[in-house]
């Protein structure tokens, strides 16, 4: 044994580093490969999945499932075929008593296939109470600003404590069954040498066997045990390998969304910006139940710029969210330029869209990338700063001690500032169809002038000719739009300028008069 031990002990630094350098590898690709599946994911995915889960898998769990082929694979071959060396040697000794070893070592290896079977599901649960608790960590400490206004520490520790101690809990019956596993082994390990004594004596007595042949015996008996609990050993932490990579090896699964098949879909010449949402309906996947959108019609001309406005949760967003093909109409179709939306190349199409989000979120890097972000043509400086010239971001920017250098993320700018490095970075695209939701929820009243001015100026740039889509709350920006859509539960109820709904008794005169009242003090 003392010589098995050396030899393993020796070989085990070359072994050791060649295998951590596959780890490496594999944590690697294993990493890449699942990344690049979530990120070619249709936006239902991330309604059903949540981030936290999905970066402890990129995490912990691919590091886990390394080790299957860093380490344990390959214990476990080399131990079974040892261990098969040592019994056929102990049958050729003495075949009663390498049966009686063999018997023992089955009876260990029952035991040993049951405690894998335990360590997988346990591991599975550890993964998940795992990822539960750092979907709680990553949340709260995203929502610091919240926890903190509304005190409620306390309370986000208890919900991080409740998975903590349920990943307590399943780690003391881990702990137990690997005691009893032991304790199984050496009984089992101690009884091969009490039964090698005392049947052994008894056939040295009746001259079966030889002392030497015994003192063979007892070694290899030794030999074989030791490989069938080296086994087991790395047996139960490749189920536990296993257990924490189902849900990987099941991500990594997923074929790519349609959509980012280069080839698929037309491109035209040019994007004119006809819009036509012909009977669109549509329920969002995760609600499917819940119709957001019910039948609605309407077009936008090309150059023209349409307001979409209606109260909170009418289905503003969600057209928006159709247009960009984030979701597919479970009723009905869009027609750009005549052709049906899902007929379009959907990269070419998003090219030739500007897009400033309700909540525009930046990049953790300066304020030029930020602005330069995702634009597929060639940009200089002078480009960007232009664009942002445009979005009346270019005044703030440059007021900054690192000019457009400045290295900014979400948390260093005002709302209102992000939102104009947001539109700088739609009008530094060029696109044909620009379309700002809520891009003025954030604004101040001076900056929110601003982009009427920038809406102004989309409008009267003859060599930027370009179809607008306004959703706003506040009514006073969108009153020179050329249509205004109201809608109201999924329907669009009126269409139609602002003099002309003023006019009309609808829910567009009704929503002017109520924010006109909330600005005069009575
Ligand atoms: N990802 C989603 N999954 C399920 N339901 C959603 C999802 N996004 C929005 N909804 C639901 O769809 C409905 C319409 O939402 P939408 O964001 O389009 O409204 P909106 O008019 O833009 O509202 P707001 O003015 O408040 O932004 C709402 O009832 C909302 O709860």
């Amino acid at each position: 044994m003392h010589y098995i031990r050396n030899r393993q002990v020796k070989i085990s630094g070359i072994r050791g580093c060649c295998f951590g350098i596959a780890n490496m590898i594999l944590v690697k690709r294993m990493r890449e490969r699942l990344y690049s599946t979530l990120l070619l994911q249709d936006i239902s995915f991330f309604d059903y999945e949540t981030v936290g889960d999905l970066t402890s898998r990129l995490g912990s769990d691919c590091q886990q499932v390394s080790r299957v082929i860093g380490n344990d694979l390959n214990l476990i071959s080399r131990n079974l075929l040892q261990g098969t060396g040592a019994l056929i040697y102990l049958v050729i000794l003495s075949w009663p008593l390498g049966l009686c070893t063999f018997a023992i070592c089955a009876m260990l290896s029952t035991i040993m296939l049951l405690y894998g079977q335990y360590q997988k599901k346990a591991a599975k649960l550890i993964q998940d109470y795992g990822a539960s608790a750092n979907e709680v960590a990553q949340e709260t400490l995203s929502l610091m600003r919240t926890v903190r206004v509304y005190g409620t520490e306390q309370q986000e520790l208890g919900r991080y404590n409740n998975w903590l101690e349920k990943l307590a809990d399943i780690s003391l019956r881990q702990s137990a069954a690997y005691g009893l596993w032991n304790f199984s082994f050496n009984t089992l390990y101690h009884s091969t040498q009490v039964i090698a004594v005392l049947i052994g004596g008894m056939f040295i007595l009746t001259g079966r066997i030889t002392a030497e042949q015994l003192t063979k015996f007892i070694l290899y008996s030794e030999w074989l045990i030791y490989s069938t609990w080296s086994v087991g050993d790395s047996l139960s932490s490749l189920m536990q390998s296993i257990g924490a990579s189902e849900k990987v090896f099941q991500l990594m699964d997923l074929p790519p969304s349609n959509q980012f098949i280069s080839t698929a879909g037309s491109k035209l010449q040019r994007l004119v910006g006809h819009i036509e949402f012909l009977s669109v309906t549509f329920s969002y996947p995760s609600r499917a139940s819940v119709p957001v959108l019910q039948h609605v019609n309407f077009q936008v001309h090309p150059n023209e710029v349409v307001a979409i406005v209606g109260l909170s949760g009418s289905g503003k967003s969600t057209l928006v969210n159709l247009l960009l093909r984030l979701y597919e109409p479970t009723g009905g179709q869009i027609m750009i330029d005549g052709h049906p939306i899902k007929d379009l190349n959907t990269k070419w199409l998003r090219e030739r869209i500007g897009y400033v989000g309700q909540e525009p979120r930046l990049l953790r890097t300066d304020i030029s990338s930020n602005i330069r972000y995702g634009c597929p043509r060639v940009v200089n400086q002078k480009d960007v700063e232009r664009a942002a010239k445009q979005a009346y971001a270019h005044e703030f920017i440059s007021s900054l001690p690192n000019g457009y250098q400045t290295l900014v993320d979400d948390e260093l700018l005002s709302g209102g500032q992000k939102q104009r490095i947001a539109i700088a970075r739609a009008i530094l695209r060029d696109p044909d169809i620009l379309i700002l939701d809520e891009a003025t929820s954030a604004l101040d009243a001076e900056s929110e002038h601003n982009i009427k001015g920038v809406l102004r100026a989309v409008r009267s740039d003859l060599k930027t000719k370009r179809t607008v889509i306004v959703i706003a709350h506040r009514l006073s920006t969108i009153q020179a739009a050329d249509k205004i859509v109201v809608m109201e539960g999924g329907k669009i109820v009126q269409v139609g300028s602002h003099s002309e709904l003023l006019l009309k008794d609808g829910l567009y005169s009704r929503l002017t008069r109520r924010q006109a009242d909330a600005v005069v003090p009575s």
